[in-house]
């Protein structure tokens, strides 16, 4: 193996410190705990594993949880129920809707019920929306998650020509906006794509964001290329064919300990920013309301 590993587990635990750091801070400040809302629909193995990694280490950074599991026959209606519930709970910051639902639920509907101010995950059209236009919001987690691994790399992305495979709302679409707005040059791809290991083999920085095991070959690749692997296929497997990738590869992220667990940072660390943001802003209108008052 001649590539270097960008590791993503050291990184992500230091980003969980610091979240846990601001979330100490502001109990003593303002005796409110961050808190994410889980909502689990359905039974899916590898979803109930994501989501308890995030309630654990929610945990481990003073951050509290609520956690609301659905049956798998749950409807569109009552899930967006659910979840305008907690929208509208104040002591619930940030709402996570692990993806995918089952095939009868409306996504779009039941992400759309998140509030702005929680969506913490990233994952309305407000989120996208501001990310797209450079406004303040909450990224969506595995795309600014890869982000912060190439800053943390010296990766230089001005200039660059990043490859993204996959076009996923949640992954694909918002990780070449990221890289578009870090001045790199994005080309798309996807499954339908024509000559795609050709165009590949043009990349800087490649994104695998496909969702199919070991999909990006060694012989795709230019040498020296940046390779981030987002896969999380069944058995820790990832969308590129690791051993083959990291003869050519100059810098390649390992699964697991790669982008996986900067996703689960990001989301901790939206959900104190969060917290912070929606604390402030309670506390300035109690000031303006006693403002009015005398
Ligand atoms: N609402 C969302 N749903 C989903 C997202 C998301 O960001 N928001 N992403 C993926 C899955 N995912 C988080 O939900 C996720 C997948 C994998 C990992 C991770 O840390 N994996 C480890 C290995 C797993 C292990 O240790 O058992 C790693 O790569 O090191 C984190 C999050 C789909 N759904």
């Amino acid at each position: 193996m001649s590539a270097k590993l960008m590791v993503g587990t050291e990184l992500a635990a230091e980003m969980v410190a610091r979240a846990g750091e601001r979330a100490k801070k502001l109990v003593e400040e303002t005796g409110v705990q961050p808190c994410l809302a889980t909502v689990l629909v359905g039974d899916d193995p590898a979803s109930a594993t994501y989501v308890r990694m995030k309630q654990n280490r929610s945990k481990k950074a003073g951050i509290g949880s609520r956690s609301v599991v659905l049956p798998a026959a749950t409807t569109t209606e009552e899930l967006v129920a659910e979840i305008e519930k907690l929208s509208a709970d104040p002591a619930v910051h940030g709402i996570l809707l692990q993806h995918p639902v089952p095939a009868q639920i409306d996504e779009r509907a039941a992400f759309e019920a998140i509030a702005p101010g929680k969506d913490v995950d990233g994952v309305t059209m407000h989120g996208f929306a501001a990310m797209a236009f450079g406004e303040p919001g909450f990224v969506s987690c595995t795309p600014g998650g890869i982000l912060r691994l190439l800053q943390a790399y010296d990766v230089p992305l001005e200039g660059a020509h990043a490859v993204v495979i996959g076009r996923s709302p949640i992954l694909g679409k918002p990780a070449g906006m990221l890289l578009l707005a870090s001045n790199a040059t994005v080309t798309y791809t996807h499954s339908k794509t024509r000559d795609l290991a050709d165009i590949v083999r043009t990349a800087d920085i490649v994104v695998a964001a496909v969702g199919r095991a070991n999909f990006v070959r060694g012989d795709w690749l230019k040498p020296g290329a940046v390779v981030i692997d987002a896969g999380y296929n069944e058995g820790n497997v990832g969308d590129v064919h690791f051993e083959e990738a990291a003869e050519v590869a100059g810098l390649i992220t390992p699964v697991p300990g790669g982008v996986g667990p900067m996703t689960i940072a990001l989301l901790l660390e939206q959900t104190v920013e969060a917290a912070e943001a929606l604390t402030r802003a309670v506390s300035e209108t109690v000031a303006h309301q006693l403002d009015h008052l005398s």
